[in-house]
């Protein structure tokens, strides 16, 4: 039972953690909000709106326990934007103003956010591609409902007119779209340290840094950036002729760099460098003054930042692949290869030596531990797979790169070897004495192998192969073990 005492200070270091975690989301919160009107083309619009995806990412990772911080920062942001607009306002205006931003902006991402958490608790763990495009769209139907609000408030109050209504729309929305697209799943994982509530979205998206040199991801970042400036400068010179289109033909250019990024670098860089990207764009376009050119802008890079988002998951679902294939190919508690795999290689091994002029010379040792049911009785089962192991670390650091080793099942092994059943007998009384002196150093334990080791003929088969090593093996058993049987020799060898 817990001290009451103990408890009650639990509950208040909860209650700090939460007031000091929400403090930190507030000036965030704000700092982006600034950050966004920094970077504003005209009055009360910039070419994307950060703080958008941080209301989603927090309302997604603390669901309703952000509604605080969010009322909080969308009052105090009327507040300052009514004031600065007009000097005779009044507390209602204000308070209208704060509650239809609270209305379109946190009401709406908080519906995507709700939408965003039934989709990854019903998909858990499943297709992690279709999961990710399910948020990409959630993402932009709630940047959608939130501007549509939004302009519908404005157009009402008359401060836009009815032509000017489905500029502000779509300017309103690919904006805070953009931020929602790029941002929310870095946010997500930015504040899904602290809550491992998220931490299977962050599971699916593999974010968390993987160790890999950093010099490399800053080359590329240059290269983006300069590729950036280029077609920027580019597009500029030929927008003066009247063809604003290339605009958006330059910004495309920044796909191929930024793909690469997604192909090579971890997810959590990746989004980092769109982050980067973003913020030079809402720069440039705010210092060239380059409204005219917003939309296609805007869609450009909204696309860029979905295909990005899709092709990260490429080295995820390849990396899962060969993961897949490693456990489906290789023993776990020896790393050998399993015998599927083992029959396979050996196969192909065949092939090469039908077709190749001057065929090498394979042998086939099949072996295992002399009594190794003995072992397991008297040490307990983990002596026995340390024991195995200690077998398979010896012959991994005995064999060369060419040659092919295997479990054949239970305490049986497989080496199919570059060379004559000599050097079979050879690496056999090597791997026997390597064995006596670990075994008995670290197991305490006496232990000895025995061995069937043939020479492949022309025309057998791997099949066949295995079945004459099995037997000699056996014969190896029946002459009192820790001995080798030869192909061809009738009588078995001592390895020690
Ligand atoms: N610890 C451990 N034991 C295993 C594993 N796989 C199989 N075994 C045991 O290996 C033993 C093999 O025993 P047997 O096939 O009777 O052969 P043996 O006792 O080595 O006798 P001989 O081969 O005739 O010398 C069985 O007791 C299995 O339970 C494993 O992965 N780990």
């Amino acid at each position: 039972m817990d001290h009451p005492q103990a408890a009650s200070f639990r509950g208040w270091q909860k209650q700090c953690s939460w007031l000091g975690y929400n403090s930190v989301l507030v000036l965030v919160w704000l700092v982006l909000w600034k950050l966004a009107s920094l970077m504003e083309y005209a009055p009360g619009v910039s070419i994307w709106y950060p703080p958008a995806a941080l209301s989603l990412a927090a309302f997604i990772v603390l669901g309703a326990r952000a509604w605080p911080a969010i009322i909080f920062v969308l009052c105090l942001t009327s507040w300052w934007v009514v004031t600065a607009n007009d000097s005779d306002s009044t507390m209602s205006l204000i308070g209208i103003s704060a509650f239809f931003y609270t209305l379109s902006h946190g009401g709406s991402y908080f519906i995507g956010a709700l939408a965003a958490r039934w989709i990854i608790a019903k998909r858990q763990y499943r297709a992690v591609h279709v999961t990710l495009a399910w948020l990409l769209l959630i993402a932009v139907l709630s940047a959608l409902m939130s501007a549509s609000i939004g302009t519908l408030t404005v157009w009402t109050k008359q401060y836009i007119t009815s032509s000017e209504v489905l500029n502000v729309l779509l300017t309103w929305w690919f904006g805070d779209a953009v931020a929602v697209v790029i941002l929310t799943p870095l946010f997500i994982a930015l504040l899904g340290k602290r809550y491992s509530q998220v931490q299977q979205i962050l599971d699916y998206l593999h974010f968390g840094s993987d160790g890999r040199a950093l010099a490399s991801y800053i080359v590329k970042l240059t290269l983006l950036i300069a590729v950036f400036a280029c077609s920027l400068l580019l597009s500029n010179r030929l927008s003066h002729n009247g063809t604003e289109a290339y605009m958006g033909f330059a910004a495309m250019l920044i796909l191929l760099p930024q793909l690469w990024l997604a192909l090579t670098e971890p997810p959590l860089r990746t989004a980092m460098s769109l982050a980067l990207l973003f913020l030079c764009v809402a720069i440039a376009v705010s210092l060239f003054d380059l409204r005219n050119i917003m939309l296609v802008m805007q869609i450009a890079l909204l696309t860029i930042a979905a295909i990005t988002w899709l092709v990260m998951l490429i080295p995820m679902l390849a990396s899962d692949n060969r993961h897949l294939s490693h456990l489906a190919n290789i023993d776990q508690l020896t790393g050998a290869l399993l015998r599927h795999a083992f029959i396979a290689i050996a196969n192909k091994y065949l092939d090469q030596r039908y077709t190749n002029q001057e065929p090498r010379e394979l042998s086939l040792l099949m072996f295992d531990i002399d009594n190794f049911k003995q072992v397991n009785d008297q040490h307990g089962h983990s002596s026995g797979d340390r024991a195995l192991q200690l077998v398979a670390t010896q012959v991994c650091n005995s064999v060369r790169e060419d040659d092919v080793f295997g479990r054949f099942g239970g305490d049986e092994f497989l080496i199919l070897l570059n060379g004559t059943k000599d050097d079979g007998l050879e690496l056999s009384k090597r791997l026997q004495q390597q064995l006596q002196i670990n075994a008995q150093a670290e197991l305490d334990i006496k232990l000895s192998l025995s061995f069937g080791i043939i020479e492949l003929k022309a025309n057998d088969t791997i099949q066949s192969a295995i079945d004459h090593a099995d037997a000699l093996l056996y014969k190896a058993k029946r002459d009192g073990r820790g001995r080798a049987a030869l192909a061809g020799t009738a009588t078995t060898k001592a390895l020690s």
